[in-house]
């Protein structure tokens, strides 16, 4: 017997291209096909596909706590190839996209109101103006990877990139930043962290001045989903020079392998030399967005500096900082520490 690991396919064609003929293959038995002429064939097939579904993550149950690796099975010979066809297709995390409120999250992020936002906010800032700053990352095209609502991770590099594309699994995520940048009714107001990151600079009276330019450099708000090889398809754009994500690939990916496959998938995107700029919590097992719970990969610096090493990248700086005192009565997350690093990609 081997084991092996599997996704899930998420196509009634799937099964039917295996033989379930005509029929509902969520609820209904097939009407006819080779299954209901060979119900060991069924089971064969069917039976694990359950199985896994009842183990993932499906569109109508979000994220629960719990292990986030994929489920295990294992498979008699002969049932690998039968299956193979059908488990090619991973399931989509459309947990995100049904339950992530960027207005919600967005909370997290009113400075000086929210001591978990303020912790992750100067923490980031401090480090994004450092790598920014004169004589730091400078290029032409710099792209965000599942921005969020948020643009907090614009306000140094607007002044050295040219251009910004931010990015997103959610739709509502991609409208919400949209709104900001468009000065929609309604938008959020990030006019307090504009200001702080001016102060860092040397200058608060240039808020205004520094929002405007991060409006005319984000050009393309473009959907993302790290999980695929080509994670921005069906757009596509010239290498970049440099790559920013900031706590998404904990958020996105649901085993330490999806981790380091989206690794080797951002790299795709970057020019040889160009840098990936990483930031994240350390050891985190779900963060609260409202009332909906999101479990998250833990990530620790050993696991961080093996993944990038293995997707090509070189490390050039990582930062670290340990959860504060304070912040550790806030139930809304249980991240350890916060990290901030930048990559060059490997050629
Ligand atoms: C914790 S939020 C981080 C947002 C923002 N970068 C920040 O620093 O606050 C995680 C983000 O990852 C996005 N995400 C989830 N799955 C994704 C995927 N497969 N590909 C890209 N982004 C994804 C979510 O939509 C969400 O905006």
């Amino acid at each position: 017997m081997q084991q092996k690991r599997l996704t899930l396919p998420n196509k009634p064609e799937l099964l039917k291209s295996l033989g379930a003929g005509e029929g509902n293959w969520r609820g209904e038995w097939p009407k006819g096909g080779r299954f209901r002429k060979h119900p060991l064939l069924a089971a064969l097939v069917f039976i694990p596909v359950f199985v896994l579904r009842a183990g993932g993550r499906t569109k109508s149950e979000p994220h629960k706590e719990g292990p986030r690796e994929s489920v295990c099975l294992l498979l008699l010979p002969g049932q690998n190839s039968l299956l193979s066809m059908a488990l090619q297709e991973r399931q989509e995390p459309d947990v995100y996209q049904e339950n992530f409120e960027p207005t919600s999250y967005l909370e997290y992020y009113r400075m000086n109101q929210d001591p978990v936002g303020d912790e992750v906010l100067h923490f980031l800032l401090k480090h994004y103006n450092a790598t920014f700053k004169p004589g730091g990352l400078e290029g032409k095209l710099l792209i965000d990877i599942g921005s969020g609502p948020t643009i907090y991770q614009f306000l140094s590099a607007c002044e050295s990139f040219q251009e910004i594309i931010a990015t997103d699994y959610t739709d509502k995520n991609l409208q919400e930043l949209e709104k900001w940048l468009k000065k929609m009714p309604g938008a959020f107001d990030w006019s307090p962290v504009v200001k702080y990151v001016c102060e860092l600079e040397g200058n608060r009276d240039k808020w205004a001045e520094k929002e405007e330019r991060v409006r005319r450099a984000v050009t393309q708000v473009l959907k993302c989903d790290v999980l695929k090889e080509r994670p921005l398809e069906p757009a596509v754009l010239p290498p970049a020079d440099g790559l920013i994500s900031s706590l998404c690939l904990e958020a996105a990916c649901p085993t330490p392998q999806a981790c380091r496959d989206a690794l080797r998938h951002l790299r795709t995107l970057l020019r040889p030399g160009g840098h990936l700029v990483l930031s994240g919590g350390f050891e985190t097992t779900f963060f609260m967005v409202g009332d909906k719970r999101f479990s998250t990969l833990p990530l620790n610096e050993k696991f961080l500096r093996e993944a990038l090493q293995e997707a090509g990248f070189i490390i050039e700086k990582l930062e670290k900082v340990t959860r504060a005192a304070e912040t550790h009565l806030d139930n809304r997350s249980d991240y350890t520490g916060l990290f901030f690093l930048v990559a060059r990609r490997g050629d």
